[in-house]
This record gives structure tokens, C-alpha cells and sequence, in this order.
């Protein structure tokens, strides 16, 4: 079956999007990196499905996001394509691949687009970043915007801590979304600001504002779906809410796994041929 191909399920789009922000309904989105996971998170009816530069952390093992690839990102954006029925995919586009040339910034746009199957793209980044958001819009391809805590510049920063408590900071990010949505993009991520900001964030700008330690004022919610899942264990800040504990369902199982295998528990007759 093609990647293009509907199959009788209704898909989320822009449109559906916008009009979930529209009557209220919160939006819902968890990132995946792989067909296995994406196909769960998919069938339990996630909205959006971010294929994250976090890859780089989670799947990878690197510290920052930064040495990720494009190729990399379009890898794991067509495995879960591959998977997902009903969600939105939206791909972050990597570190270097299009902050200052807005040209570069449509090639990698389209390469992901053409190479994967997803749906839009993510980039980080507000009036630094204009042309090569509307080079990419202009080429049809949704571009959801990312402010407040940008990973991919963290040097800049030197730390992950909270941003735009300052006042001067907090008017450029209302600027930036506001540039962001006179550009035409879908969506915009805040991570890391004061509620009290995003919340204002999202009463300004008439599209969905997805928030990640940005609080319950905005239009929706996402999470890194290994952090939720209690599978990134050395990753505890303030704003994630862990909804399993994953880490510790699966050492039991490898242990006792471990443990048969010594004791030849495993396999038994009816598991041999
Ligand atoms: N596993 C994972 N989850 C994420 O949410 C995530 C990634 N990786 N990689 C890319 C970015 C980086 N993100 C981050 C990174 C750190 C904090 C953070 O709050 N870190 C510290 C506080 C640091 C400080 O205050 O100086 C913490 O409390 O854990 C938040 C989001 C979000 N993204
Ligand atoms: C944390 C989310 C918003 C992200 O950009 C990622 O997972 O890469
Ligand atoms: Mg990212």
C-alpha cells in the first residue's frame, strides 16, 4: 500500500486541527521514531505524531540534538509513516538543514516530505528564520513553528532553563508567533515559558498552540513519548508527567528472561520443534 493511500480512515489535517483549537477541544501529541511505537500511539487515537530531533537523544544516545542528519530524520520519519493510520506527522527538520538559506530550507523540506510520506515539517526559531519558513510554505509543505526553549540552539542558551521570563524576551516570542502565523504556519510549539505566557501566546494568535512546560492555557499538549513512558529514566523535569514506568516493566521482564535462559527454564517442550 502506498504512504499516500487513505484506506476508509478519516486523517487529521490542518484543517481538523484548526478547528479542534476553534471549539476548545484540546490537541494531543506525543513524538515516535520508529514503526513499532508509532503504531501504538497511532491506534490510541494521538492527534499529532512528532517524528523529534530528540531522536538524536532517545534513540541515538547523543547529549544535544544538534548531531543528528537529515537522512537520520528521514529514516525514522518513514518508519513510523509506515505505521501510523490516523495521525498528523509533523518532522522536525534537523540542526543546520535550514536556519540561513531559506533555499536549503525548502530542500530539506521537500526531502522529507518526498522521502518519508509525513505531513509537515517543524523548525525552530521565529524572525531569524521568516524566509525559510515562507519559502517552505510556498512550496505547500505546513510548517509548524517551535519558540521559547529551542534545543537546537542550547549554546546560544548554555542551559536548558525556563525562557522568556524577562520582559524583553516575552515580547519578541509574542512577536515571533505573531510573524510565525502572518506566515502561514499550521501550529506553533512553545517548550519551557511561563504559563502565564504561553496562555496569552494562545489567546493571540488564532492557530493551535502546542505546549510543552508551557502549561494548560494552550491548545494543546506534547511530550517526548520515551520521557512519558518512564523509559528515559535520568530525564525528570518539572513538566513531565510520567504515565508508566516502563523501565522497570522491562528490567523485570529481561531479568527473568536472563534468568530462565541460565536455568533452562526456557525454552520448554511445547516452545521446540
Ligand atoms: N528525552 C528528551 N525529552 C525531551 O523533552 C527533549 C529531548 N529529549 N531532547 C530535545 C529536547 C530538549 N528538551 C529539554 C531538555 C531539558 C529540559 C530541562 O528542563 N532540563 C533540566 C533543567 C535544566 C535547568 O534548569 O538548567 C531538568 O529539570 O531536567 C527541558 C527540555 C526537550 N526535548
Ligand atoms: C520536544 C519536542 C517539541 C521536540 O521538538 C522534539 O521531540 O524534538
Ligand atoms: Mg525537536
Amino acid at each position: 500500500m502506498s504512504v499516500h493511500s487513505s484506506a476508509n480512515i478519516k486523517r487529521i489535517t490542518t484543517h481538523i486541527l484548526q478547528e479542534m483549537k476553534d471549539r476548545g477541544e484540546k490537541i494531543s501529541m506525543l513524538t515516535a521514531y520508529d514503526y513499532s511505537m508509532a503504531k501504538i500511539v497511532d491506534a490510541a487515537g494521538i492527534d499529532i505524531v512528532l517524528v523529534g530531533d530528540s531522536a538524536s537523544n532517545v534513540m541515538a544516545g547523543h547529549e544535544t540534538t544538534l548531531p543528528i542528519t537529515l537522512d537520520q530524520m528521514i529514516y525514522h520519519a518513514s518508519a513510523v509513516v509506515r505505521a501510523v493510520k490516523r495521525s498528523f506527522i509533523v518532522v522536525d527538520i534537523p540542526f543546520g538543514n535550514y536556519q540561513g538559506n531559506s533555499s536549503e530550507a525548502l530542500r530539506s523540506a521537500i526531502r522529507i516530505m518526498k522521502e518519508s510520506g509525513a505531513h509537515a515539517v517543524k523548525v525552530e526559531g521565529g524572525a531569524e528564520i521568516k524566509e525559510s519558513v515562507i519559502r517552505i510554505l510556498s512550496a505547500g509543505v505546513p510548517v509548524m513553528g517551535h519558540l521559547g526553549l529551542t534545543p537546537q540552539s542550547i549554546y546560544k542558551f548554555g542551559t536548558y532553563t525556563v525562557r522568556a521570563k524577562e520582559e524583553a524576551e516575552a515580547a519578541k516570542l509574542i512577536e515571533d508567533a505573531k510573524i510565525l502565523e502572518q506566515c502561514g504556519c499550521f501550529a506553533i510549539v512553545l517548550e519551557k515559558i511561563p504559563a502565564s505566557l504561553a496562555k496569552k501566546v494562545a489567546e493571540t494568535v488564532n492557530i493551535p498552540v502546542i505546549g510543552i512546560g508551557a502549561g494548560g492555557g494552550v491548545d494543546g499538549q506534547v511530550l517526548v513519548m520515551h520521557d512519558m513512558l518512564g523509559i528515559t529514566q535520568e530525564f525528570k523535569p518539572r513538566f513531565l508527567r510520567q504515565y508508566a514506568d516502563l523501565q522497570k516493566i522491562m528490567t523485570d521482564a529481561f531479568t527473568e528472561y536472563i534468568r530462565d535462559v541460565k536455568s533452562q527454564d526456557f525454552p520448554n517442550e511445547s516452545e521446540s520443534y
